[in-house]
């Protein structure tokens, strides 16, 4: 599971273990890291032109002495102070180890730009002289190591209201902070390579599953599981305006844990439903849980659904269903599955402002109505009401097709009959949609449809991996 602290949190902990070391040591340790990961990155030291942007602050100094000991290996170091407070020692040791102070001009000929302008202590934005040099990188086709973070981006929120550094990697101390999960700010970091430097760190404020976490939580069949004790999903979904839907969503659902899927909706609905998948039952009955709303379009029973709500049965709400969410049920069990533009809705917010502001807005939903948020998108953000945001990481931009959202709906609530609840149920979900998602799209651009086909086989891969 990667884990990602706040500032706060991160700046805490550096103190507490800053007063039991020798001055200067954690810094050295993020240094040597950074400079391990730099002559990785770059496939070598020796003779390589390294360009170091420098801002005030210790990240500053952390590019610095990561560039005394790249030049002490060969590297030809050239440092751009773009401060006349840049960490003063740092420069020395620069020096003695035979780097130089030059400006931005260096960058036409450089293998590497390392982004030392600010760290965990920057406010969102980079100031004109900063932005400069950044841009003749890009310019030139420098490539750009971040260092801790990339600047300009709000580190907290993953927010981006400015201009700030598109970097090819990201060298990160200690822990994840906020920003290298979730978008935008996510996508300007590229691969983000952790180096431990002792921290000993509080609950994290986000977390995101990996491959281990998948397989500890995917609810596998035992040798005594029959259809019923694997769990029965109803699907409420589909309408005579977007029978696809409910075809779409019982795909995923199929595709999911489930022992069987129960399908409840229009009689004509129901006949598309079969004709694609022979295995499910029409027809009220028993379920562990639901999946209500994908595709109801205007034929939406709202009474109905408010009624599901309010039973015991853990529900996906999904797309239209969403209308039924009110801020004063006991909703606990309920995963509700919202684009940018229907949390909008729901909140009453612009759809632009969802999606500059993900974490925050995932996370006022959850707790405005006592329900888990699952918010699609770039990054997948799924906020309990406790307080708990799981974001999803490997998403593609290949997830960006009509129907996916019912597969996820229908793979969500199979996990949710299966006995997951609406946390792990939403972010096992994402992870498997999105590994599919990638998986499909190895054979050309996907639909719904293959996305759905591509999960067994996504599921499989994860499942038996042993990493
Ligand atoms: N505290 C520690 O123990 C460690 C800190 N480390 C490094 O130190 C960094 C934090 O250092 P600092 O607290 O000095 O903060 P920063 O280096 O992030 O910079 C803060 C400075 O930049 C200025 N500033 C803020 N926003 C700006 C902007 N948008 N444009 C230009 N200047 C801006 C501030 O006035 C302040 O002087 C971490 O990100 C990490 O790289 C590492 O060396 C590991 C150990
Ligand atoms: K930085």
């Amino acid at each position: 599971m990667r884990r990602a602290h706040t500032v706060e949190q991160v700046r805490s902990a550096e103190a507490d273990l800053m007063a039991r070391l020798p001055e200067g040591t954690l810094m050295q340790r993020a240094a040597g890291g950074l400079a391990v990961a730099l002559g990785n990155f770059m496939g070598g030291v020796y003779g390589r032109r390294v360009v170091l942007l420098v801002g005030s602050g210790d990240n500053g100094g952390d590019a610095l002495y990561a560039g005394e000991k790249l030049a002490r290996r060969g590297a030809q170091v050239t440092a751009v102070l773009l401060s006349d407070k840049a960490h003063p020692a740092g420069v020395e040791a620069l020096r003695l180890a035979g780097g130089r102070i030059g400006d931005a001009d260096e960058l036409a000929h450089a293998d590497v730009a390392v982004d030392g302008i600010v760290g965990i202590g920057g406010r969102p934005g980079l100031k004109p002289e900063a932005l400069a040099a950044v841009r003749r990188a890009e310019q030139h086709g420098v490539p750009i190591v971040a260092v801790d973070v990339p600047s300009g981006v709000d580190v907290d929120t993953g927010e981006t209201p400015a201009e700030h550094v598109r970097a090819a990697l990201t060298v990160t101390f200690g822990t994840h902070k906020v920003c290298h999960l979730i978008d935008p700010a996510a996508s300007a970091c590229g691969p983000v390579h952790l180096v431990d430097i002792g921290l000993d760190l509080p609950d994290p404020a986000a977390t995101a599953l990996q491959g281990p976490d998948i397989r500890a939580l995917y609810p596998v069949p035992r040798g005594e599981s029959d259809k019923y004790s694997r769990g029965v999903l109803g699907l409420l979904a589909g309408s005579a305006q977007y029978p696809g839907a409910a075809v779409i969503a019982t795909s995923g659902a199929l595709a999911g844990p489930v022992g069987m899927v129960r399908y409840v909706g229009p009689d004509a609905v129901a006949a598309e439903v079969r004709a694609e998948h022979p295995e499910i039952v029409a027809g009220e009955g028993r379920v562990q849980a639901w999946a209500i709303g994908s595709g109801l379009g205007d034929e939406l029973d709202l009474p109905r659904i408010r009624a599901l709500l309010d039973a015991e049965e853990p529900v996906v709400l999904d797309a239209d269903g969403l209308k039924a969410l009110d801020e004063s049920g006991d909703h606990d069990g309920i995963l509700a599955t919202p684009h940018a533009g229907e949390l909008g809705r729901l909140l009453g917010v612009e759809r632009s402002a969802i999606e500059a502001e993900r974490l925050k807005y995932a996370r006022v939903a959850a707790e405005r109505f006592d329900v888990t948020f699952l918010l699609k998108g770039s990054t997948t953000v799924v906020a309990a009401p406790d307080g708990q945001v799981r974001v999803n990481t490997n998403g593609t931009p290949w997830l960006a097709t009509a129907g996916s959202g019912d597969v996820l709906a229908g793979l969500c609530g199979a996990l949710l009959a299966a006995g997951l609840n609406p946390l792990d149920a939403g972010s096992v979900g994402a992870y498997l949609h999105a590994a599919a998602a990638r998986l499909a799209s190895a054979y050309g651009p996907v639909t719904a449809m293959r996305i759905a086909g591509a999960l067994p086989e996504a599921t499989r891969r994860i499942l038996d991996r042993r990493d």
